[in-house]
């Protein structure tokens, strides 16, 4: 049995992304305080709902979907519950491996997670990091369950900030974009259907590309910009605006927001 411990925006696209993939609602179990919230996902999702003590006593793996800032106070409350051969995944940013060990205690394996919220339609991008004592079978596993929403890959855990400041916040920066593309297109006076449309399938094919042909993204940018065209007049613009430093002081801020999440 599985638990999701917090069902929020992050916790409810695991479960969601999950069963979709395949997992039998009967074998998750979330635990979520906000009543009327737990009530609509047992209905939405067929999932039983439980206390964080239960959850902690049913299942082998539990993912922990909380608040980073309610962490410590939710480790000690359920480290009493936990029995041998437990594997403890924490989603929450800035939460590092020797947090959770030291407040889970001895013969608990963690894993620390960082999942992004496209794991909601199957497309999410997670980072995994073992702990002191996880087992590689531990780690495959905690792999396997988190493929089952996207794509995994293992990192180093001192790079799990950045992590965090990329693919963790980077979905919200990508809407961002799109919101800023859609309000020019509406305000040149096309209908905000079609303005939607255009860029929804214009970040969909850019990310194909990126992905698909290996280039490097200057290269690619470069077969957009048409010389004396109009993709140049854009770039410039951008360039003239600091957008390029904008983003990099964004990412530096989102991984100097992670590492003070994980000083309390
Ligand atoms: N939203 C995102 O895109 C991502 C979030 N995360 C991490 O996921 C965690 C949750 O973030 P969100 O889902 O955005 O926040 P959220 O506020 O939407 O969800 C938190 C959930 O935890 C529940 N909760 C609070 N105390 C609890 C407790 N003691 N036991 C069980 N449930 C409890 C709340 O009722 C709420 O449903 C954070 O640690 C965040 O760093 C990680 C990657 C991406
Ligand atoms: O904003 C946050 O703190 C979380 C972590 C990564 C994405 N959302």
């Amino acid at each position: 049995m599985i638990a999701i411990i917090g069902a929020g925006k992050m916790g409810e696209a695991l479960l969601a992304g999950l069963l979709a993939t395949g997992h039998d609602p009967a074998d998750v179990l979330v635990t979520e305080p906000r009543e009327e919230h737990a009530a609509e996902l047992r209905g939405r999702y067929g999932i039983e709902t439980a206390d964080a003590a239960e959850a902690a006593r049913r299942a082998r793996t539990l993912l922990l979907a909380i608040k980073p800032q309610d962490m410590v106070e939710l480790l000690d409350s359920i480290a009493p519950h936990l029995g041998e051969g437990r594997l403890v995944v924490s989603v929450a940013a800035g939460i590092t491996t020797s947090v959770l060990e030291k407040h889970l205690g001895d013969g608990v394996a963690v894993v620390r997670a960082m999942p992004n919220t496209p794991a909601l339609v199957g497309k999410g991008m997670t980072a995994i990091a073992a702990g002191r004592t996880t087992t590689a079978e531990q780690l495959d596993h905690a792999e396997r369950l988190l493929s089952a929403v996207g794509e995994v890959v293992r990192v180093d855990e001192k790079h799990m900030d950045t992590v965090t400041a990329i693919s963790g916040s980077g979905p919200a920066y990508f809407y961002f974009i799109a919101e800023t593309m859609i309000e020019a297109g509406v305000a040149m006076g096309m209908p905000r259907a079609t303005a939607q449309r255009l860029v929804g399938q214009t970040i969909t094919g850019a990310s194909a590309m990126l992905n698909e042909s290996g280039e490097h993204p200057v290269v690619l940018r470069e077969a957009v910009t048409s010389p004396g065209g109009t993709t140049a007049a854009a770039v410039r613009e951008l360039e003239r605006h600091g957008v390029r430093t904008a983003f990099t002081d964004a990412i530096e801020a989102a991984r100097d927001r992670s590492r003070a999440l994980s000083e309390g």
